[in-house]
């Protein structure tokens, strides 16, 4: 029998798992599993087998991703119509999205040593990989004979060049204490990058982009020759655009301004796992929500076209903050640019923000289709823009859970060797 990968997305507030089986070295999705709302329970159920789907059911008693993970596992084992999964045994590789990977540049196999490097990582970004490595120990447990898979968010962004990844800080304490920037999206970046190449019938290396990924965290990367030259996420995903309760960019200095507490330790703060009241307000209780008691984007821009004056200015902020951007980038590729892409749950579903964005840019020699893009057509990418014009407006359609099949199919062999 043919065995499967599942490629586990774990995000601060939900797990998303795809199944895919791999017969012909391209994996084909079987099924794809998300149970979301983990910050803010009734944790919901979201599953789609072929014809089967399941939209929103609540769940009681999933409290965090190991819950998560069990409950995932459970349905996706009991549910006869996905023949190809039958027991713990029939996962070959569990294939994990891991935001902080430090240094590592590729897939690496999760074993004892790398996992405890992982963990010392966590301390760089505790809300985002604490969740991810939760999860490996819970396939650890029920799977034991699956091969656990590490894929990096910061993985795509090694290639950033020193001036634009170093801090204008004390040299030694940076060096010292691996402060830069690193950069997260890179799962979906890779995957942004093979797809409009294989559009725009392009060479990777002689494709420049100038990549959007606008979903709960949000970020822009800057592609040169198919590679990462620039990214608006930093040290850690706090950094650049706003989020669903993330800030983006603020004067540093904020912070002391905002509370006295700053650097103390943030309720739910253990020995092992250490957040500050800083990071906590940062991340958690600001952007989207802080702003408009929503972090749900589509609700935001529906309310700000009705005249909601807090979801208005959340809706610009957002804009101003991303032509800023898409500024920087186009200066730093001298112009040449292919296309702007926007994907991401808010780049693929939020038509108003692509209009609002592709407006102000249009003097650069952008060429927005208002039709198309209110409509745009199925496929993974699809121009949103005139495609004659002298640089295109893509959407993408990305997926980071195909994307660490992809590479791990690629890295297999060598990882079954060892
Ligand atoms: N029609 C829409 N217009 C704008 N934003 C939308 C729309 N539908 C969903 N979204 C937003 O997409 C975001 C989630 O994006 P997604 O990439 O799925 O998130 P995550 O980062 O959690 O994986 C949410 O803010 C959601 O509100
Ligand atoms: C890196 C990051 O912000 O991830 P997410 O968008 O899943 O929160
Ligand atoms: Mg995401």
């Amino acid at each position: 029998m043919s065995k499967v990968i599942l490629s586990i997305n774990a995000g601060s507030s939900s797990v998303k798992v795809s199944v895919f089986s791999y017969a012909d070295k391209e994996p084909k999705q079987l099924a794809e599993i998300q149970i979301s709302g983990l910050t803010a329970p009734p944790a919901k159920l979201t599953y789609s087998r072929g014809d089967e789907n399941v939209k929103d059911q609540e769940l009681s008693d999933i409290k965090n991703s190991q819950d998560a993970y069990e409950y995932i596992l459970k349905h996706l084992i009991d549910d006869k119509g996905l023949s190809e999964l039958n027991s713990p045994d029939d996962i070959e590789f569990a294939c994990h999205r891991v935001v902080h990977g430090g240094d590592y540049s590729k897939p690496t196999r999760i074993d004892k040593d790398t996992y405890h490097h992982l963990e010392a990582l966590s301390d760089l970004a505790p809300l985002h990989n604490a969740g991810a490595l939760e999860i490996v120990k819970a396939v650890h447990a029920k799977c034991p004979n699956t091969t656990n898979v590490a894929f990096f968010d910061s993985a795509y962004h090694q290639t950033i060049p020193p001036e634009a990844y170093t801090y204008a800080i004390d040299p030694k304490r940076a060096a010292k204490n691996k402060l830069r920037k690193y950069g997260f999206h890179g799962l979906s970046y890779a995957f942004i990058l093979k797809a409009c190449v294989w559009h725009l019938r392009s060479w990777e290396n002689e494709t420049n982009l100038i990549a959007l990924h606008l979903g709960s965290g949000a970020s822009i990367c800057c592609i040169k020759g198919g590679k990462s030259v620039d990214t608006s996420m930093g040290l850690t995903p706090l950094a650049g655009l706003p989020g669903a309760t993330r800030s983006g960019d603020v004067d540093p200095s904020l912070i002391f301004h905002f509370t006295h507490e700053a650097g103390k330790p943030a309720p739910g703060s253990t020995k092992e796992l250490h957040i500050t009241q800083a990071e906590q307000i940062l991340n958690k209780e600001s952007g989207w929500k802080a702003m408009t008691g929503t972090t749900d984007f589509g609700e935001i821009t529906k309310r700000a076209f009705e005249g909601d004056a807090a979801c208005k200015l959340a809706f610009d902020v957002f804009v101003d903050r991303i032509v800023g951007y898409i500024g920087s980038y186009f200066v730093k590729l001298n112009g040449d640019v292919n296309a702007v892409v926007f994907a991401g749950g808010i780049g693929e579903k939020g038509w108003q923000l692509r209009e609002a964005v592709s407006a102000k840019i249009k003097f650069l020699g952008f060429s927005p289709d208002l039709k198309g893009n209110e409509n745009p057509g199925k496929g993974t990418v699809v121009d949103v823009g005139n495609p004659g014009a002298e640089h295109r407006l893509l959407l993408c359609r990305t997926d980071e859970q195909l994307e660490m099949a992809r590479e791990c199919l690629e890295v297999a062999d060598e990882i079954r060797k060892r």
